[in-house]
């Protein structure tokens, strides 16, 4: 098996640092348009394969597409990140250019790939991976449920004084401050419903906390995360390269279901060897379906700057 992850910057990186950790292909090849910058890392991660025992290689080059031919899976993080203050649409106008150049080229090397976008802004980005790169909606998948999810299973601990793996708590529509419906009334401490465990006061602090998650870390780094990022992105990789057939939302192209068309959107999904394999309908309360058409409205208001750009 061979993943190609395109951007060697923080998220690509630890991406490619735990696929390589976890063995989950023979070939991690990390390509970065910065002169030399993807070797460096690669070669850095490879010098810790002899302190932590794993055998996949890691081959860092510099804008070479040939040497990621016939790529199960590739990531693709290339792009600008926000700095405080900024809003990820932000990025629409430096990143939209560079994810389609980034997948007319890896498309030239590996046709029936897997695409997983985690470019921001990322509901527009997988949305316009889905209508230019020409392969099956299946194999389109935006990276962004995992993480918030992850983080909305932090905030619940902190809560709870629990642990986040013995909760289960999903979040869905846009990776965005204001787009994302963290699931409070479906979210479980081992079964219990955790509504039944939180004051109203704690529920509504977990899900404010958990939409504006990546601002908050971008506003103490100075730049936005990348260790969860990472991790939520090589766990998609892991359900899809061995055919786990994982519940994990994702990003993406809904043909009806949650009542949108023609919009990338994060829902929770099956993912196996196929890509995403089936959407699992959560039957939503009226409330959180209107949160989710709102979602979808800002979400198609940014796609639109893609078809005002001449991008799709
Ligand atoms: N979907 C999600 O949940 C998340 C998305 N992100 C997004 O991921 C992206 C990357 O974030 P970081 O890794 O922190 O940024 P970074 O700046 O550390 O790395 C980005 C890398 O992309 C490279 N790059 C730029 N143009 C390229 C091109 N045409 N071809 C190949 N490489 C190119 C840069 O040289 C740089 O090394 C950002 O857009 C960020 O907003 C970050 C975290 C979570
Ligand atoms: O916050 C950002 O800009 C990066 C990102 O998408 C996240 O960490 O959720």
């Amino acid at each position: 098996m061979r993943v190609t992850v395109v951007g060697a910057g923080a998220v690509g990186a630890t991406c490619a640092d735990n696929i390589a950790r976890k063995e989950l292909a023979e070939e991690v090849v990390l390509l970065d348009i910065k002169e030399g910058f993807a070797e460096g890392k690669s070669i850095d991660m490879m010098q810790t394969a002899a302190l932590l025992g794993f055998d996949t290689k890691i081959i860092g080059v510099t804008n070479d597409y040939a040497r990621t031919a016939d790529s199960d899976v590739v990531v693709i993080t290339s792009g600008l990140p926000r700095k405080p203050g900024m809003t990820r649409e932000e990025l629409i106008g430096t990143n939209a250019g560079i994810v389609k150049s980034v997948t007319e080229n890896i498309l030239k090397y590996s046709p029936n790939t897997i695409i997983i976008v985690v470019s921001n802004p990322m509901d527009t980005m997988n949305y316009l991976t889905f209508k230019t790169s020409g392969l099956p909606k299946e194999r389109i998948i935006g990276m962004g449920g995992a993480l918030d999810s992850a983080r909305f299973k932090y905030y619940l601990s902190q809560e709870l004084q629990c642990s986040p793996a013995d909760l289960n708590a999903v979040v869905i529509g846009g990776h965005g401050d204001t787009t994302m419906i963290p699931l409070i009334q479906h979210a479980t401490w081992n079964s219990i419903p955790v509504t039944q465990l939180l004051s109203q006061e704690q529920q509504d602090r977990v899900v404010s906390s958990t939409m504006v998650g990546g601002a908050t870390l971008t506003k103490l780094i100075g730049t936005s995360a990348w260790y969860a990022p990472g991790a939520g992105t090589a766990a998609m990789v892991e359900s899809i390269l061995r055919d786990e057939k994982k519940l994990i939302s994702c990003g993406v192209a809904l043909d009806g279901e949650y009542g949108q068309k023609d919009i990338s959107l994060v829902v929770p999904v099956i993912l196996g060897k196929n890509g995403w394999e089936k959407i699992i309908d959560f039957k939503l309360s009226d409330d959180e379906q209107a949160a989710f058409n709102k979602s979808a409205d800002a979400v198609r208001g940014m796609n639109n700057v893609l078809a005002e750009s001449k991008l799709i």
